[in-house]
């Protein structure tokens, strides 16, 4: 039995009897493999080779795709992460955001009926996990309804000589949660676990997805968002800290979905779930884009904001 074993699976065709072990999973591990997640097997096979090819392109056209948020388009190999490059969709519930973002890349229509057909059914998907994770603590199901998403695609070129060296560093994701199609037969992603804070190996597991949670998913926030601290009071979600490894010389390659957090109002606890005696608010709101925006700014990649500035910049009163 590999390590990766120990990353909880979750049988998306098995509610509500898996609620709990999501819940687990979701405070424990802030991360889980799925399976019977019903994107078809061909279908994250068809998207893969689109990816190669997209991120194949010469450099020129991959700049085309430009940010719409902060961050959010073209990604060049850097000094941080040399040997990293991605491509980003926002907002994949948009059809138009789809296509312009095929326009921008020349895709061909093969390539295109994939990236929509890809786009539509983890989009899908993303509010499934959504109601899942809303109804497993017992609360209205429509948790994602409305939220921005936004896909990247991944290319880690590793050679013989960055063995041993860092794909991506070790960071924690910005927005709420994270679908990944991780490479099926390259490994390299680590998760930090959460008791022993060491680095635990992801190891590949074809024809699943693997979920893990973000800063805007952590206790506190959802806690006030949907104040089910009475329910699971001793309970945190986790935003786990990961990081890519180059294990092996090839070229690696996956697809990440972020669910952001609402679109238009800030991620805040609402006013007739807050009173001041046994619910304060935790921190001060805050919009995803802004918050994307400080941990550029910041260079706090880790989830650090969220006590330094979250917590400091909040006034009672
Ligand atoms: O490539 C991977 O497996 C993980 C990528 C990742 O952590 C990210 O895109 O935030
Ligand atoms: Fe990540």
């Amino acid at each position: 039995m590999g390590t990766s074993s120990l990353v909880p699976v979750i049988d998306l065709q098995d509610f509500p009897s898996q609620s709990q072990k999501l819940i687990d999973a979701s405070q424990e591990w802030g991360c889980f493999r799925i399976i019977n997640h019903q994107i078809p097997t061909t279908l994250m096979s068809d998207m893969k080779s689109v990816v190669r090819s997209l991120l194949d392109l010469p450099p020129e056209i991959k700049r085309r795709n430009t940010d719409v948020i902060a961050g959010s388009g073209y990604v060049a190999p850097s000094k941080v992460n040399p040997l990293y490059e991605g491509l980003g969709l926002y907002d994949i519930g948009s059809t138009h955001a789809v296509l312009d973002f095929c326009s921008q890349l020349d895709a061909s229509p093969q390539q295109r009926d994939t990236i929509l057909r890809y786009s539509q059914s983890i989009h899908k998907l993303a509010m499934d996990i959504g109601n899942k994770l809303a109804q497993s603590m017992g609360l209205a199901s429509d948790l994602f309804m409305g939220w921005p998403c936004q896909l990247r695609i991944n290319k880690y070129s590793f050679t013989p000589e960055t063995l041993g060296s860092s794909g991506v560093q070790i960071h924690t994701d910005s927005a709420f949660l994270t679908i990944l199609q991780d490479d099926e037969n390259v490994g390299g992603l680590e998760v930090m676990d959460k008791k022993s804070g060491e680095f635990v190996p992801v190891d590949p597991m074809p024809g699943t997805l693997l979920v893990n949670l973000g800063d805007f998913a952590t206790s506190d926030l959802i806690d006030t968002f949907t104040n089910v601290s009475k329910v699971w009071s001793n309970g945190r979600f986790y935003n786990v800290k990961h990081r890519v490894q180059c294990k092996e010389a090839t070229i690696r390659l996956s697809i990440a979905l972020f669910v952001l957090g609402p679109k238009e109002a800030p991620l805040e606890a609402p006013p007739e779930l807050v009173d001041s005696e046994n619910h304060p608010r935790l921190y001060v709101p805050i919009h995803f884009e802004d918050y994307r925006k400080l941990r550029l700014s910041t260079g706090l990649r880790a989830g650090e904001l969220l006590t330094s500035y979250l917590q400091a910049m909040f006034h009672f009163d």
